[in-house]
């Protein structure tokens, strides 16, 4: 769950949601806050120090007062260049901190969306959530309180000292800021939109090198590169086009704010000019202050900066929120019950229904799997035979009806227990980059090599199964694997696992039938006695089953082994 908070205002959502990681580093915050004040006072001091140089100094005739004051100069630069490096190295941690927690968090929970929110959802479009709006709402977390912090301080010194030089020109730099305010505020909607359609492009070109990159061997095949790279062409031009409407945004934006700062400092020119001309003033107040106006400008840039920050973060935590709203279809019960152990491994399906959107797949199904059973699954292509397989493991609950093991609620058990019990081998299986035994340690990470050597062998990877064989790399999408080696590590990595059911998804179609029945063997040696469901177009291949179930228009048809249609609690 992405803990934020619906009931808040954008930029107050983006302060609570980080506030948490922002607390547990309360020490660091105080330090670099501290640090930043103190670099403030200091970079206030040297104007000072040149009214005294010029009026003192200079025109006073001493050349002690010149020595000294370039002895301060010298210590203020020092010790600026260690304040700055020691707050940035802070600030860099606490940044890091805040950024990895609220990565996390939205990563915890895309880890508890169902199937059907990745397969409507493109992954570049995730990854630029994950990175660039995680980043954006992180910085101006950080940035915008201490940057506001570290300005309004700034600026209350400036006030006084430049109250304490004179009053009348104080007066007028500061009637300037209204219209600070009138513009920022005016170039706000463009702001918002320009920063969108970056984010919107960055997404667009993410999407397209996640997926191309994964396609490249069709890619390949179909002599399709040129068309890519004309499509990346395409993404590249839409992409600076965003950037460069954002980029004129912010300069019109920025440029006006310096604008009003340079006609302050103008302001002081001409009317401070004018009355150290006539000797209302001296040489020196009037350089000071020059040079107070000027420094009063960046605390005024930095609230601008903070303002276009907050533009920039509340598109990005809108596009964060659209993450945070999807729910999880499937949720570990609070107080689950515990199945009887051993797991028997018993499956009942009972007037199951259940479709995506409009579209029915199961309509009332019903179904006895006796524990210990072997059934073949058959139907037509696209019945529903693998979101049977996604109920039984409980990517989704069914919308009617309902699915017991070993006579228990499947939503009545802890989620990690019920696959831990129900493991799926299907076609295609993943493996993860790394070694054969990374991949196998993914399901049982306790596992000795002892045990996945026994767990290679008995999956038929004889080649595999020996010291050296646990080393090999599978490379980044397994490519370096056929796929009936592939298959067999998926197998090794049931075997590591255990469980009272196992669901074998179309996994040996398309392979040789001596291969397909090898495997098939494999399985009927170590899993005898436990609960198989072998989905299959090719009956042949499974070798011997209790019962053939069909599913077809929505419902299961128990067929026996010798063919004739029985139906066992329902037929459609
Ligand atoms: N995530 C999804 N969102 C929407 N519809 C889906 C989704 N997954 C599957 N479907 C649809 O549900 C129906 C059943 O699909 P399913 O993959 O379960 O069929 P299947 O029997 O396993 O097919 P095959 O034998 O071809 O693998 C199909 O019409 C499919 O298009």
């Amino acid at each position: 769950m992405i803990a934020l908070r619906e009931d808040r205002r954008l930029p107050l959502q983006a302060l609570a949601w980080a506030w948490p990681m922002v607390r547990e580093r309360g020490g660091a915050v105080g330090g670099i806050v501290a640090l930043s004040f103190l670099a403030s006072a200091a970079a206030l001091l040297p104007p000072y120090l040149t009214q005294r140089l010029v009026d003192d100094g200079i025109v006073g005739g001493r050349g002690d007062v010149v020595l000294q004051l370039c002895g301060a100069f010298l210590v203020l630069l020092v010790a600026g260049v260690v304040v700055e490096a020691v707050s940035r190295l802070a600030y860099l941690k606490l940044s890091a901190h805040v950024l990895f927690g609220l990565r996390e968090q939205v990563y915890r929970h895309l880890q508890t969306l169902a199937p059907t929110y990745y397969a409507r959802t493109r992954g570049g479009e995730i990854l630029s959530r994950l990175d660039g709006d995680v980043a954006e709402v992180q910085r101006f977390a950080i940035d915008a309180p201490m940057g506001l912090l570290n300005a309004v301080f700034s600026l209350v010194v400036a006030l006084v000292l430049m109250l304490s030089l004179s009053p009348l020109l104080t007066a007028l730099v500061f009637a300037l800021v209204p219209l600070h305010v009138a513009a920022l505020l005016l170039s706000r909607p463009w702001l918002e939109r320009s920063t969108h359609a970056v984010r919107q492009q960055s997404a667009a070109m993410s999407s397209f090198f996640v997926e191309s990159l994964r396609a490249m061997k069709f890619i390949q095949a179909t002599n399709a590169a040129p068309r890519q790279e004309a499509g990346l062409r395409a993404h590249h031009g839409d992409y600076f086009a965003a950037l460069r409407r954002s980029q004129l945004a912010s300069l019109g934006a920025g440029g006006v704010q310096r604008i009003l700062s340079g006609l302050g400092v103008l302001l002081v020119f001409a009317v401070g000019g004018s009355m150290a001309a006539a000797g209302e003033l001296s040489v020196g107040v009037v350089v000071a202050f020059i040079a107070y106006t000027t420094r009063a400008a960046g605390p005024l840039q930095t609230a601008a900066g903070v303002f276009m920050g907050w533009q920039r973060a509340k598109v990005s935590l809108e596009r964060i929120r659209e993450i945070a709203a999807e729910r999880p279809t499937v949720t570990s019960p609070a107080h689950p019950l515990a199945l009887a152990q051993p797991v028997r491994g018993g499956i009942r399906l009972d007037a199951v229904t259940f479709g995506y959107g409009d579209a029915v797949v199961l309509d009332g199904a019903s179904l006895d799997i006796v524990a210990g059973a072997k059934f073949a699954l058959v139907g037509a292509s696209g019945v529903g035979k693998s979101t049977l397989i996604d109920l039984l493991q409980r990517h989704y609950d069914p919308a009617a009806g309902r699915i017991l093991l070993d006579g228990l609620r499947l939503d009545l058990l802890e989620l990690a227990e019920l696959r831990r019990q129900v493991v799926v081998v299907d076609q295609d299986p993943v493996l993860m980059p790394g070694s054969v035994r990374d991949n196998l340690r993914f399901v049982a990470p306790d596992a000795d090599d002892v045990a996945l050597l026994r767990a290679l062998s008995l999956a038929g990877l004889a080649n595999f199964a020996h010291a050296g064989g646990l080393d090999k790399p599978v490379g980044a999408s397994a490519s370096a694997l056929s796929r009936g080696e592939r298959l067999r590590i998926a197998l090794a990595r049931a075997i590591l696992q255990d469980p009272a059911v196992l669901i074998l998804d179309e996994t040996t179609s398309g392979l040789d039938l001596p291969v397909a029945q090898a495997i098939v063997a494999a399985v009927d040696r170590v899993f005898a006695g436990r609960t198989r469901i072998v989905i299959t177009h090719n009956l042949a291949s499974v070798g011997d089953v209790d019962r053939v179930v069909e599913l077809r228009d929505g419902g299961l048809l128990v067929q026996s082994p010798v063919r004739a249609v029985a139906p066992l609690l329902r037929v459609v």
